[in-house]
């Protein structure tokens, strides 16, 4: 990637000077990045009116380039950097772009304009992480780890503590059953446990924390810090204003798809409650 070339040049300084601090090097470099949803089969969006409707009717007879497509601009003109080390949250009110801007970081959405360059390869962390509802939490784990790249001998000697740190067998032996019979959260806490027990150079999560019982939100937030202390970059997307603020130290607050503020956690969380009125 690009950070290479924007890493500080190394100290030229005469024997016996200390060292020049070198600067956290970037890990995610978002360069005014705009995405755009295609929706197709929906129809053009104010065909409400009798005439509007007879409009987008003879449009779609037409076939027009857009006949029977609505796009929604969902992110417009982001751009940050992230620093190798740094916790990042992503705040804002509902539907402002955030899991959005998520997805296209982990590579999963294309971007309209603008770049995004990451130095490792991100994982994202949600509870969209794709596991198979009719195996058993076991073979999840198994999978889930192989997909990450793990080896089946590293498989072997973790996979009993992933399952022990989602805490789904608490109630009952559930990690031998098909993930149909988890509760919602249950499978979340699965998602969560299986990604987080790697070190990911960029780590995304999405709402993570918001799943699962204190007990388990403590544990994730250690886990969180624990891979944060070994060199990656974590993203966090949350409601949850709390978890932010324990777990960041910094926030990004985007609002209709545009970033309202990017700085320390204290500073934008102060006023993105003071325009929320105190909720998220
Ligand atoms: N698959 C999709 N197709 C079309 N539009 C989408 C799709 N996913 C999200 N959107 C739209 O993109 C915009 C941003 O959505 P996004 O999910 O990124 O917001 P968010 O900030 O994560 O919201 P929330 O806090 O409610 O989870 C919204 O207007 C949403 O309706």
């Amino acid at each position: 990637m690009d950070a290479a070339e924007a890493a500080p040049e190394a100290s030229t300084s005469g024997t016996g000077a200390a060292p020049a601090p070198t600067a956290p090097a970037p890990t995610v470099v978002v360069d005014a990045v705009d995405i755009v949803y295609r929706v197709h089969g929906a129809g053009p969006a104010l065909a409400r009116g009798a005439a509007t409707a007879a409009l987008g009717r003879i449009l779609r007879r037409r076939g027009g380039a857009d006949a029977g497509v609505r796009t929604v601009h969902a992110v417009r003109g982001v751009t940050f950097t992230a620093l190798r080390g740094e916790a990042v949250g992503l705040v804002g009110t509902n539907g402002s772009g955030k899991s959005t801007l998520l997805k296209a970081i982990a590579g999963l959405l294309p971007v309209e304009r603008g770049h995004v360059y990451t130095d490792g390869r991100p994982s994202l962390l949600g509870v969209d992480a794709a596991l198979m509802n009719d195996l058993t939490g076991e073979r999840n784990v198994r999978l889930g780890c192989l997909a990450m790249g793990m080896s089946p001998e590293q498989i072997q000697k973790r996979g009993p503590g992933i399952v022990d740190f989602s805490g789904i067998d608490d109630k009952g032996d559930f990690s031998t059953l098909p993930m149909r019979t988890y509760s919602s959260g249950m499978a979340a806490r699965l998602r969560f446990s299986i990604g987080a027990a790697m070190d990911h150079d960029v780590l995304l999560i999405d709402e993570a924390l918001a799943t699962g019982d204190r007990a388990f939100q403590q544990r994730s937030q250690a886990r969180i810090r624990a891979l944060r202390e070994r060199a990656g970059t974590v993203f966090l997307v949350s409601h949850n204003n709390k978890s932010i603020r324990d777990t960041c130290d910094r926030v990004l607050w985007l609002e209709h798809g545009k970033l309202r503020l990017d700085g320390p956690t204290a500073e934008v969380m102060k006023e993105y409650e003071r325009f929320t009125g105190g909720k998220s």
